[in-house]
């Protein structure tokens, strides 16, 4: 059985030559592997399911009416949520990542208050995770049902809260008993600002979407000479806080609600933080440490917001220069005010120096 010294030389030599080109090819395959590896491909998730749920989430939320970016945050959202559930393995990722939930506390009002700084200032506590996009179930969607609202909410772990904020529910009518019947513990926020500047920049958000809106004081008042306020323009309504308020209280008791001051919330942050962590039952975890005043801006802003490590102000919508409005027309807005103001004090046992 045994070769020549030639033959075996040979044999030998078409053996290494052999094994030189196995290993040349599985260095290739490795390489291969490794390159479409680093290029994502070897993920579980399927990449087509998710675009295409995503896309179609967002046209469709949009058609409901929410803005398209809205729309993207919540179907972003939604699908990262669907990508989830495609893993293999999806009962014990489900569990690692906990338990989509109602909310135990929603940021209920108002608009133009401070309610999406109150909402990003939360947001940097560990126990706290929100719906970044305003769901607006308890006033557009609500036929849709509670299934559908749930699963719109983030996944939380024990001890985590769940929050969302739609600053219009404070004024809807049917929000109070809405949100009652989902869960009567839940804790309402309320973020209050004076309601004159609350008006003005409200009329400043709907002028920079129509720029031949008429000026503020035809759409303030009724009767000019007479100096009678229109109630029915919503600028002006949204800021009559008693009368909502009292509407709130005929299902909640006033120990479930918390008035933040927008003012404060802008000159104070630490310390508005400080009461609403409190008032959630979470460990005092946002402090002045996570706060720097912005001149350029003029609010303070975050040093580091969740998911970032770099400091970030809140958008150009939040914090824009307000068109110069006479001041007898805002001395005759300030008089209309003050009885309602007086009386909100009085329902809520806080004085925010307005009136
Ligand atoms: N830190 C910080 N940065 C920027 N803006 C801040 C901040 N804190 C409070 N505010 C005030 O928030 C006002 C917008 O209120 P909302 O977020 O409730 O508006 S909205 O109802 O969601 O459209 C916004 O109103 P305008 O000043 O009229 O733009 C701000 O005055």
């Amino acid at each position: 059985m045994g070769c020549s010294a030639g033959a075996c030389a040979l044999n030998l030599g078409h053996l290494k030559a052999q094994s030189k080109l196995s290993v040349f090819f599985t260095m290739i395959l490795l390489f291969m592997y490794l390159f479409y590896c680093l290029n994502g491909y070897c993920e579980s998730i399927p990449r087509p399911v998710y675009d295409h749920q995503s896309n179609h989430l967002q046209s469709r939320l949009q058609e409901e009416g929410l803005s398209a970016y809205n729309a993207s945050q919540l179907a972003r959202k939604t699908s990262h949520d669907l990508d989830n559930r495609l893993q293999p393995n999806n009962i014990s990722i489900a569990n690692i990542y906990g338990a989509r939930k109602f909310p135990q506390a929603i940021i209920i009002g108002v608009k133009k208050g401070g309610t999406r700084a109150l909402l990003e200032f939360l947001r940097i506590h560990p126990d706290v995770r929100a719906v970044g996009a305003e769901p607006h179930f308890f006033d557009r969607f609500y036929e849709k049902g509670l299934e559908w609202y749930r699963t719109l909410m983030p996944r939380t772990l024990e001890g985590q809260i769940t929050m969302e904020k739609t600053p219009s529910y404070f004024i809807t009518k049917e929000a109070p008993r809405r949100v009652f019947s989902m869960d009567r513990h839940t804790k309402l926020i309320v973020v209050v600002r004076d309601p004159v500047t609350r008006a003005v920049s409200d009329y400043t958000q709907t002028l920079t979407k129509s720029p031949g809106l008429p000026s503020f004081q035809n759409l303030a008042f009724r009767n000019s000479t007479t100096g009678l306020i229109d109630t029915s323009w919503s600028a002006v309504r949204i800021g009559i806080y008693a009368k909502h308020l009292e509407n709130w209280l005929r299902y909640f008791p006033l120990s479930k609600f918390l008035f933040v001051s927008g003012e404060r919330l802008v000159t104070d942050p630490a310390g508005e933080m400080g009461r609403v962590q409190d008032f959630l039952g979470l460990k005092r975890v946002v402090t002045d440490k996570h706060f720097y005043f912005n001149q350029t801006k003029g609010f303070p802003c975050l040093k580091k917001p969740e998911g970032s490590s770099r400091p970030r102000c809140l958008g150009k919508s939040k914090g824009r220069p307000h068109p110069q409005i006479p001041a007898h027309v805002l001395l005759r807005l300030r008089d209309f005010y003050r009885p309602f103001n007086l009386k909100f004090y009085q329902m809520t046992g806080q004085d925010f120096g307005w009136a």
